[in-house]
């Protein structure tokens, strides 16, 4: 992604945004809530405007057909039918992308919704309902998985899972861009985005933010850089 700039609202919300993935990794993108996470996400997989730049997506213009079987996206607001079952959504999802039929299985047993596969959507709870959204963005083991706060509302148990799901589709291969806004996942990342209203403030691994910054946690290390730059912007 190089000099990437949006608009939203006649706002400027992105501002020469640009960094680099490497396959097979986790890159964790953080930072307070309207600071354009998930602008960002939306331009990854193609469905957002952008006023200049370019975003590349596995060797391909974001957003182009070619790519929509590679890239899975859960949204941060659910996009499964309320009306219809887990399995139900799954099945058709699965049908539209093209993806096997058995991914079914796969992706409701990855996101341990094995117990709930025949309930309604309409009837989960919150975490229920974010990890039935997941499921539908792990059908067809896409190459790159795009995911806005996918652990959101999940308790420390669940979240722990989740990560070690993410880590295991890495290992196999996948590169994950996973927002959030909470401090203590960031540390599971290979390498972190901290962004602050539509800019990347710092990229790195965990250990070399902390080291940079001399921090021992990750919020006192993006607290250290909020303040190196706005004493920058004020000198
Ligand atoms: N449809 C829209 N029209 C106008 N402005 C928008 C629209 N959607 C988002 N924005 C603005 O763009 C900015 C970035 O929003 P974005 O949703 O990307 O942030 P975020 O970091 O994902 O926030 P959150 O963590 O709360 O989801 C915010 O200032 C927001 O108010």
């Amino acid at each position: 992604m190089a000099d990437l700039c949006v608009e939203r609202g006649g706002r400027q919300v992105l501002h020469e945004v640009a960094f680099e993935v490497p396959r097979g990794s986790i890159v964790g993108l953080l930072g307070p809530s309207g600071c354009g996470k998930t602008t960002l996400m939306r331009a990854l997989v193609g469905v957002q405007v952008v006023k200049s730049g370019t975003v590349t997506v596995l060797g391909e213009p974001a957003g182009r057909p070619s790519l929509r079987r590679r890239v899975g996206y859960a949204t941060q607001r659910p996009a499964v039918y309320a009306d219809l079952s887990v399995a139900e959504n799954l099945r058709y999802f699965a049908s539209v992308l093209g993806a096997p039929r058995a991914d079914v299985d796969r992706v409701v047993a990855e996101v341990g919704l094995q117990d709930h596969r025949d309930r309604l959507v309409s009837t989960l709870s919150g975490g229920q309902l974010g990890r039935a959204n997941l499921a539908v963005a792990l059908l067809g083991a896409p190459e790159l998985l795009v995911l806005d706060e996918p652990t959101v509302g999940l308790d420390p148990v669940l979240r722990r899972e989740l990560w070690t799901l993410f880590r295991r589709l890495a290992d196999r291969g996948a590169t994950l861009i996973v927002s959030s806004h909470v401090m203590d996942e960031a540390g599971r990342v290979d390498r972190l985005l901290l962004m602050r209203e539509g800019r990347i403030l710092a990229e790195g691994a965990p250990d070399e933010l902390r080291a940079a910054t001399g921090a021992d946690d990750l919020e006192e290390a993006f607290l250290h850089l909020i303040g190196e730059r706005e004493e920058a912007r004020t000198s």
